[in-house]
């Protein structure tokens, strides 16, 4: 699998570990900044990353701010773009199982090492199950435009 990761700088010291366990899980990580702890607007590297996923078919994010609330937000006005907050095992396997999700979230303040290693390999290692849940992921888009929500 291919990985692209942006931070902001309250998510920046985390990303060198979260490069290393994508790596030793055998995936490509595609790093897009920032390159330092300086201070910077997680909307930035959101849309940043959530492009990247769009443009490289069948490639996934992963962004990483405070809190993982500002980061997900913003990834999540991109059109396309389903970006999870996680907080453990549980929910980055089901925003895979269920949501189809293409950006795993969380907040470097929030999370410990073992934990964020741990929905790395939930979430890399899910696939989408499809059935009920392809319905209700096609309704998000449709949100998105302003649609009926029924
Ligand atoms: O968590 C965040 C947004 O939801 C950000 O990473 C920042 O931590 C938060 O916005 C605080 O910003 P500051 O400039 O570091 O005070």
């Amino acid at each position: 699998m291919k990985f692209y990761i942006a931070t902001d700088h309250a998510g920046y010291a985390i990303k060198a570990y979260v490069k290393e366990v994508v790596t030793d899980l055998g995936h490509e990580i595609i790093d897009l900044g920032p390159d330092s702890a300086d201070r910077v607007d997680y909307p930035d590297y959101a849309k940043k990353c959530a492009q990247a996923v769009l443009e490289d078919k069948g490639s996934f994010g992963i962004l990483i701010c405070g809190t993982g609330i500002g980061i997900s937000i913003s990834a999540n006005k991109v059109p396309g773009i389903r970006a999870a907050l996680c907080h453990d095992h549980y929910t980055a396997k089901f925003t895979r199982l269920h949501n189809d999700a293409n950006i795993l979230c969380f907040g470097e303040r929030v999370v410990g090492k073992g934990v964020i290693a741990d929905m790395i390999e939930a979430f890399a290692n899910t696939e989408f199950e499809g059935g009920r849940h392809a319905e209700r992921v096609a309704k998000i888009e449709g949100c998105a435009f302003g649609g009926d929500l029924g």
